[in-house]
């Protein structure tokens, strides 16, 4: 039986469940459209029960400040998960981490070298790996190869943030670091999938069973000396190449330039860190790209007006880099549209109650998940054909996602997408620089097509949630694409332009690295 609240405060409302599963069953494989009738019908938030814990989502931006932002002392907290975060990850994986001060401490470390300026300096890195990116998607539209997009899309955000994080390229998706950083990232999604482990169902189990009776200690094992295993062995190449003096400039060896063993971190949480730059950020940038294609391909008026802009600042003769961003600023509103559109999880971003709070006259009690109900936010009435994308509706929002994250004003946030408080995601800045560069290439290079039927005839592009996979995260389902170069000029420019980059390698903060992401000079 519950508490009762505090007197003059109420439950947060919500749908009646059942008992021990509560709402679980009430939610599909893709729980977004369900939250957000629940949030038109409870308004700000409601709260319902998923497995052991009572979730409260939260659909108001104002809300939002007040529950993430102004009380994320104590909001900042992660839901406990016994075994995918303390037996497998040893507690260390940084995006599971309770908020305790081992946290803090990571967190003030990761947000110093993620800051916008710091972000800036991988520039160069994701124009490189842009323009390989549209040289691959070009000479597989020419042998009419309609799926290759998708991977090479995926290798283009891997490489960079292996070579933010690590300093290391992925030159082609078939190698042995995508085979094994792809498999760590596999295993560890099945072992978080619901029902994967009874005890992060209920996790009072751990202090039940005695400890050698738990049966799925052993596979938990198994995974911790694995992923451990190889997030080790980066973070010790990366040790080998700083000592031989051949470390590019990157997050790690920033990291290891500052005094975290004064601060009592230790080697493996340094790696778990490290490991997890890679797990949140390779995918999640690489789904919100595919993800834009696929509604560029659904949208050609969008198509059209990039392209006036693109030829307008541009031209033909050369592509475009991160200087002509003041000038692309459809192209930057479309960044923010993607993200709107198709926020990377549909259960929101659980956050955890390290104490009571309120908002208004509503009681959340201590060890309540509290998410933001991205869908509902971002299909709500603000939006006006919140389905259709339409980038023209941040045309008005010239700043980046950081800076309206910490505006005053709820109202004015751009979107969500990134979450909000102390744990928002520190990548947002790089995965924002992601986004403009190579939407503002591939646009630039092509126009994006429907693929056609065996009688000529384009098919129609499904953007409804079938065309997306079954899970938390919202990752579109791999789909055929048509890119037909805008011109032969253009078609030439970026030929030359990837021969070029290829024989002279870009800079990594003030080291010039070569095409295999080798430090040269
Ligand atoms: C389009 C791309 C991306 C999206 C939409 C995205 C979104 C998110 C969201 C929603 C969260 C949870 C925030 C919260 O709990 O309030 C998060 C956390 C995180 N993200 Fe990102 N992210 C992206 C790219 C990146 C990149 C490129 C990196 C790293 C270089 C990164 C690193 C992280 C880390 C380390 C966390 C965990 C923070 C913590 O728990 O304190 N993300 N991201």
């Amino acid at each position: 039986e519950q508490q009762k609240p505090p007197a003059g405060l109420r439950r947060v409302p919500g749908p009646p469940g059942w008992p021990l599963v509560g709402n679980t069953l009430q939610l599909t494989s893709q729980p977004q459209r369900q939250l957000q009738a629940w949030s038109q019908k409870y308004g700000e938030l409601f709260k319902i029960r998923i497995g052991w814990h009572d979730w409260v989502f939260v659909n108001d931006p104002g809300a939002v400040k007040e529950i993430f932002d102004k009380q994320s002392a104590v909001t900042s907290g992660r839901v406990p998960m016994p075994v995918a975060s303390d037996l497998i990850s040893g507690g260390k994986r940084f995006l599971l981490m309770s908020y305790t001060s081992e946290w803090r401490k990571l967190r003030a470390i990761v947000h110093k070298l993620l800051t916008p300026k710091v972000s800036e300096t991988f520039r160069p890195s994701q124009e490189f790996e842009a323009k390989q990116m549209i040289h691959e998607i070009y000479q597989d539209s020419q042998k009419l190869n309609e799926e290759s997009f998708y991977l090479h899309v995926r290798r283009y955000t891997t490489s960079v943030v292996m070579t933010s994080t690590y300093g290391k390229r992925i030159p082609q998706w078939d190698c042995e670091d995508i085979r094994e950083v792809y498999g760590l990232m596999k295993e560890f999604s099945d072992a978080t999938a619901p029902g994967a482990f009874v005890a992060d169902m209920i996790p009072p189990l751990v202090e039940i069973i005695p400890s050698w009776l738990q049966w799925w200690r052993k596979r938990a094992h198994k995974y911790s000396e694995r992923q451990t295993r190889l997030w080790m062995k980066y973070w010790n190449d990366l040790q080998c190449a700083i000592k031989e003096n051949r470390a590019p400039d990157c997050f790690v060896k920033q990291f290891v330039e500052t005094d975290y063993v004064k601060q009592g971190i230790d080697e493996v949480q340094a790696a778990y860190v490290a490991g997890t730059m890679i797990e949140a950020g390779s995918e999640t940038t690489s789904s919100a790209l595919n993800s834009a294609i696929k509604y560029l391909a659904a949208f050609p008026d969008v198509q059209k007006k990039a392209n006036v802009e693109l030829t307008k600042a541009v031209g033909d003769n050369r592509s475009p880099t991160f200087e002509d961003e003041a000038d692309l600023p459809y192209i930057r509103a479309m960044v923010k549209e993607i993200l709107r559109i198709r926020p990377v999880t549909n259960i929101g971003t659980p956050h955890f109650t390290t104490a009571d709070i309120k908002y208004k006259d509503l009681h959340i009690p201590k060890g309540t998940v509290v998410s933001i109900n991205q869908y509902a936010l971002h299909y709500d009435a603000r939006y006006d054909r919140p389905e259709d994308f339409i980038p023209d509706r941040y045309l008005n929002h010239h700043l980046k996602a950081g800076a309206y994250s910490a505006h005053p004003d709820p109202f004015e946030r751009d979107h969500f997408g990134f979450g909000a408080g102390r744990r928002i995601c520190p990548g947002m800045h790089l995965a924002e620089n992601s986004l403009l560069i190579t939407l503002a290439k591939l646009l630039w290079a092509f126009e994006i097509l429907p693929p056609v039927d065996e009688h000529g005839k384009p098919e129609k592009i499904d953007v409804s949630d079938d065309a997306y996979e079954d899970g938390g995260n919202t990752l579109p389902k791999p789909y055929r694409i048509r890119f037909r170069v805008r011109n032969k000029t253009r078609a030439d420019v970026l030929e030359a332009e990837w021969e070029k980059a290829r024989v002279e390698g870009y800079y990594l903060g003030s080291t010039r690295v070569d095409a295999k992401g080798m430090m040269v000079s």
